[in-house]
């Protein structure tokens, strides 16, 4: 059996920069195509149409408490003893008016009778059905919503590009709509390439290790705003790995695949989509997460990312170049990681010609410790940590007390 040979180490191209490599992925892809989806189905998605309301709301004026509607001048010396004419509960559609010298008994969210300018909670009163006894003057407006004074007829509540969570579906409903128009959360389809890698849960064999990259990835894919389908794992053979790609592509608007993309002898993802020419397999000048493929596949231009399979590398990478297209995808703001500051609290160390992604606890007054393991394969210190310290390509070596940049996890 002839094995197969590595690439020669001697033809490599030099490394491109992180943001050279983003630059590319946010230049290719797109947002998503607008759809309209039920409310029930809308959370996590963005905001594809400004959102007016076509009454105002409240639509009309109500009362805010449990009470008496009234007119204030008639309650100006207390207590005042006046007839109890009628009940206006919630829903009430009738027209109701309140004459000098009468009380209406009201319930929260009931409209407030023509007449009535003011509203005693009950608590105020001797709670009468008949004739009702009130111990403290109110003033004029008082406990009264009126209408309009939380959105005006043909206001923007909602405009284009907002990520929908649990209050903007409330106030879409609250305006009467019942469907709207979004950019969908992209659907995208992980596969873990790897002869090593076993489910978890299974025994392992000799030489075998539980796979895990995909969880994190379609965990980070949700944090993200996307729907992440895992599609299992593949060994190391380049057909295997096409057939599977290609059975996943109909249902996929992102793929992710990790591992089989450095110098190895069997690297199935680099052997499956070099040949095609519209994935770029390159090494990106940091650590980790150095070699990087990005491109597109099949009829529709599937953006694909191949990221490396060390299970920190494929985070970091996530983080660096998927996160921001699926944010682009959803039409949000899409650019690099956001960071913040931090001072270090121990000396770190990074490779020349390298941007450092180290991975860091962060402590009381803005302080960031980077954990003890940093190698890429170390995932178990990956969990530990809740930010990522960047350290420039220039930079080796930083003393402790230096401020940093960071990426919060
Ligand atoms: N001669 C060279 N060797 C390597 C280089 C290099 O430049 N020259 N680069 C190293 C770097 S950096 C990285 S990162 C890795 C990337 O390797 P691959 O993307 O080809 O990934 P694999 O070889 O398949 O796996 C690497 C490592 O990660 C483990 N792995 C893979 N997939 C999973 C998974 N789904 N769950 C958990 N763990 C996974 C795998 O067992 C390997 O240990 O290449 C270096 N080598
Ligand atoms: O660049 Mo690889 O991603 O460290 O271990």
């Amino acid at each position: 059996m002839t094995l197969p040979t590595s690439p020669q180490a001697a033809h490599m191209s030099p490394m491109r920069s992180v943001d050279e490599h983003l630059g590319d992925i946010l230049r290719t892809v797109r947002a998503l195509a607008p759809l309209e989806l039920e409310l029930e189905r809308a959370l996590g998605t963005t905001l594809a149409e400004e959102v007016t309301s076509p009454v105002p709301l409240p639509p009309f004026d109500n009362s805010a408490m449990d009470g008496y509607a009234v007119r204030a001048e008639d309650v100006a010396d207390v207590p005042a003893t006046l007839p109890v004419v009628d009940d206006v509960a919630a829903g009430d559609g009738r027209l109701h008016a309140l004459g000098p010298g009468m009380a209406l008994r009201i319930m929260t969210g009931a409209p407030l009778p023509a007449g009535a300018n003011a509203v005693v909670p009950v608590e105020w009163t001797d709670g009468g059905t008949a004739r009702v006894t009130i111990d403290r003057p109110v003033q004029k407006g008082n406990a009264i919503r009126l209408a309009g004074e939380d959105v005006r007829a043909g206001e923007v509540v909602l405009t284009a590009g907002t990520r929908i969570g649990p209050a903007q579906l409330g106030i879409l409903a609250g305006v009467g709509r019942r469907r709207v128009l979004v950019r969908p959360r992209p659907r995208v389809v992980v596969i873990s390439t790897g002869a090593e890698l076993a489910e978890p849960g299974t025994t392992l064999a000799p030489g075998q290790i539980w796979e895990s990259n995909s969880y994190t990835l379609i965990a980070a894919v949700r944090e993200a705003g996307g729907e992440g389908y895992r599609a299992g794992i593949v060994g190391d053979d380049a057909a295997g790995f096409a057939e599977q790609l290609d059975a996943q592509l109909v249902r996929a608007d992102v793929v992710i695949t990790s591992g089989g993309v450095s110098m190895g002898a069997y690297e199935p993802v680099k052997e499956a989509l070099g040949p095609l020419g519209t994935v770029r397999f390159e090494r990106v000048a940091m650590q980790p997460g150095m070699p990087q493929g990005f491109g597109v596949v099949g009829d529709d231009q599937v953006p694909i990312f191949a990221l490396p399979g060390n299970p920190v590398s494929s985070f970091v990478s996530f983080m660096l170049f998927v996160r921001p297209a699926l944010r682009k995808m959803q039409g949000l703001p899409a650019g690099p990681a956001e960071t913040a500051t931090a001072v270090t609290a121990a000396p770190l160390r990074s490779p020349a010609g390298k941007r450092s992604y180290l991975r860091g606890k962060l402590g009381p007054q803005g302080a960031v410790t980077p954990v003890r393991r940093q190698g890429s394969h170390q995932l178990a210190a990956l969990a530990e940590a809740d930010a990522l310290i960047v350290v420039p390509e220039d930079v080796t070596e930083l003393p402790e007390g230096t401020t940093v940049e960071i990426i919060p996890l």
